[in-house]
């Protein structure tokens, strides 16, 4: 069969793949969530599965974060049981694994789904419950953690946070904030990222998506953010001359040097207007100049998209082959919030032999 795209879709389904940054209140199947809706009354702008998932599709191609923010209440709005946690979750950890997805870290934020009642304990409980299924559904070809999320304009980061370190041994691995960025610097929750940095602990913020370098400056150098969500517009401290020698002001200077990880979602970044298109995308740059680049979903539902579908995607309009994948690979696996010990057991019995196995 002729590839699509420069590495054929079933390999690239089959390839092994780290995802650090997919949202579980954005990667539902549009099935479910017709389901769902239907057990609470929740009104839906469609009904039927397929015109539901072009509606999210459309209505978060809106080039304005703001804008894309605002599906996720039909998504959130069927999230407030632990039985809808828990399906979703099982569900996300199925779809990733059958995308060849060997290591994911899975993000939400349980402030959110407390509308009808529930603690947000039991939130975290019903997604892990969800998670414990899938993983064991797929035979353990897939390791799932949790990021507990705050969201910015709400004021719960310590609880969050306290909430992540109380989870800490039972499948959360960090911490995160996402929402509105313009307005709502990572430095109002400096007291959260403090806690978490004497607790030992890791977190990531996005940043560079909707805002620019201030945002990511606070998040590096007040927060002391362990990776950065999105990170895009770190490109704006990065000078390119005709001659097409890159000069790296001090910020970008410091992310690079650091090893600081970019936590990039390129179809996300194009609904929201982060990038211009997937060929303008700065990964490629930011690539070239060996800054600790990952490729990840970020919004499965929204974009329509899978890990491998990204991947086919940069392959597309960049060319990259089987080393290029298996760099970004490793560069996500290296930057996991797990132990050394069990990201070097994924990297040497997992993904280096798969990908040494291909003919490059
Ligand atoms: O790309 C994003 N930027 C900022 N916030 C986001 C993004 N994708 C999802 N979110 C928000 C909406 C969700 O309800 C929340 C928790 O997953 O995080
Ligand atoms: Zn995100």
């Amino acid at each position: 069969m002729e590839p699509t795209r420069g590495l054929p879709d079933d390999l690239l389904r089959a390839a092994p793949k780290v995802l650090l940054h997919d949202h579980l209140d954005g990667g539902l199947r549009p099935a479910t969530i017709v389901d769902l809706a239907a057990e609470i009354g929740h009104e839906l702008p469609e009904t039927d599965a397929d015109a539901l998932a072009t509606w999210f599709a459309e209505a978060a191609d809106s080039g304005s974060l703001e804008r894309y923010l605002e599906t996720f209440a039909h998504t959130v709005g069927v999230m407030q049981t632990a039985s809808a946690l828990t399906r979703v979750a099982r569900e996300c950890v199925e779809d990733l694994a059958a995308d060849g997805v060997v290591y994911a870290e899975i993000r939400y934020a349980p402030e959110l789904h407390v509308e009808s009642g529930l603690e947000l304990e039991e939130v975290v409980a019903a997604v892990q419950q969800g998670f414990a299924e899938g993983m064991a559904a797929a035979g353990d070809r897939i390791i799932v953690r949790h990021l507990l999320t705050a969201m910015r304009q709400a004021a719960r980061a310590m609880e969050i946070a306290e909430l992540a370190i109380a989870w800490r041994d039972r499948g959360v691995a960090g911490f995160d904030i996402a929402g509105p960025e313009a307005g709502y610097p990572p430095t109002r929750f400096i007291d959260a990222f403090e806690y978490l940095q004497r607790e030992n602990s890791h977190f990531t913020i996005h940043a560079g998506e909707g805002f620019g370098l201030p945002s990511i400056w606070e998040a590096v150098q007040w927060c002391g953010a362990d990776r950065l969500g999105h990170g895009v517009r770190i490109v704006d401290d990065i000078k390119v001359d005709d001659a097409g020698v890159a000069q790296l002001g001090r910020l970008a200077s410091y992310v690079r040097d650091k090893r600081i990880p970019l936590e990039m979602c390129p179809s996300s970044n194009v609904q929201t207007g982060a990038a211009p298109s997937i060929a303008e995308h700065p990964l490629k740059l930011l690539a070239s100049l060996r800054f600790r680049v990952t490729v990840n979903t970020d919004n499965r539902l929204m974009s329509r998209t899978s890990l491998s579908q990204e991947f086919g995607l940069l392959t597309e309009a960049f060319g990259y082959g089987w080393a290029e994948m298996e760099w970004l690979t490793v560069n996500a696996m290296k930057s996991a919030f797990i132990p050394y010990d069990e990201r070097y057991r994924l990297i040497t019995e997992t993904i280096k032999p798969w990908y040494a196995a291909q003919v490059r």
